[in-house]
């Protein structure tokens, strides 16, 4: 069964040359996490004291101004890196897809970054064989899938990346703010395939600055400002539906 729990969780960025800032009396508290300075270093606190507990079939929305911690999360708990204090449990397998253009060669066609995005994530040639036509299939991407990825917009590189990323069934999949590039028709496919995902128990994390996005996609949200968690609530659009269509 998969699970993700997180106990006072921090991260601490070092940053390595020595700057000079304005005296600690006179910061202006604005965006971003909390800068600190102890003795000659200094640091960024992105992450600050997060707890919070998922289980499979949860979706989980990541909110908050530029700077609050929601990609420092999704990095920490992809283990890209180890929280600064704290502890992080997760079991179950963790996929990620955090930049659309990471990971696809520019040069290949939609077709082979298909093939080599499978060999990355550990797909046999018969699994890869097996899923291609699924894939390119939701993609919608039609002809342009034999064309080079670099011909492809950012929405069409988002539906390829989705499609290649939730074919086979990820346990936990994190993803940031890109989804967003889709268009309404693709996100309307997006959140149905997110549905059946999480339906087989899988969790799910998304980071995004729109909230209407999430409420559509997600059951909680969590609110992060200045790596704090200010809230983790359920979301109640749908029992709003239900309530208000009675
Ligand atoms: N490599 C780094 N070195 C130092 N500080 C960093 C580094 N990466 C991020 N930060 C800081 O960590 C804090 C959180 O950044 P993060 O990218 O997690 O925010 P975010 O919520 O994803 O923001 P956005 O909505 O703008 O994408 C910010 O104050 C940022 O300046």
């Amino acid at each position: 069964m998969v699970s993700i729990k997180l106990d006072n969780v921090s991260l601490v960025y070092k940053l390595h040359e020595k700057l000079t800032l304005s005296a600690p009396d006179r910061r202006i508290n604005g965006t971003g996490g909390t800068i600190q300075e102890s003795g000659r270093k200094q640091f960024v606190r992105a992450l600050d004291d997060i707890s919070f507990e998922l289980s499979a079939g949860d979706r989980l929305g990541l909110v908050g101004p530029n700077g609050a911690g929601k990609t420092t999360l999704l990095k920490v708990l992809y283990g890209i890196y180890e929280p600064s204090g704290g502890t992080v449990a997760i079991k179950g397998k963790v996929d990620a897809l955090f930049n659309i253009n990471l990971g696809f060669r520019a040069e290949a066609t939609g077709r082979r970054n298909i093939v080599l995005r499978g060999l990355i994530n550990g797909w046999s040639e018969a699994e890869i064989e097996e899923k291609m036509e699924d894939i390119i299939a939701f993609s919608e991407l039609g002809d342009f899938i034999d064309l080079p990825f670099k011909a492809y917009s950012q929405g069409m590189a988002a539906r390829l990346a989705f499609s290649v990323a939730t074919a086979l069934d990820p346990e936990i999949l994190l993803m940031d703010e890109w989804i967003g590039a889709g268009d309404a028709s693709f996100q309307t496919k997006a959140k149905r395939r997110m549905d059946e995902l999480a339906e087989k128990a899988g969790i799910i994390i998304l980071a995004s600055h729109s909230e209407s996005l999430l409420n559509n996609l997600c059951t909680k949200l969590l609110t992060l400002r200045n790596g704090r968690k200010e809230s983790l609530v359920p979301v109640l659009s749908k029992l709003n539906l239900a309530i208000t269509s009675k």
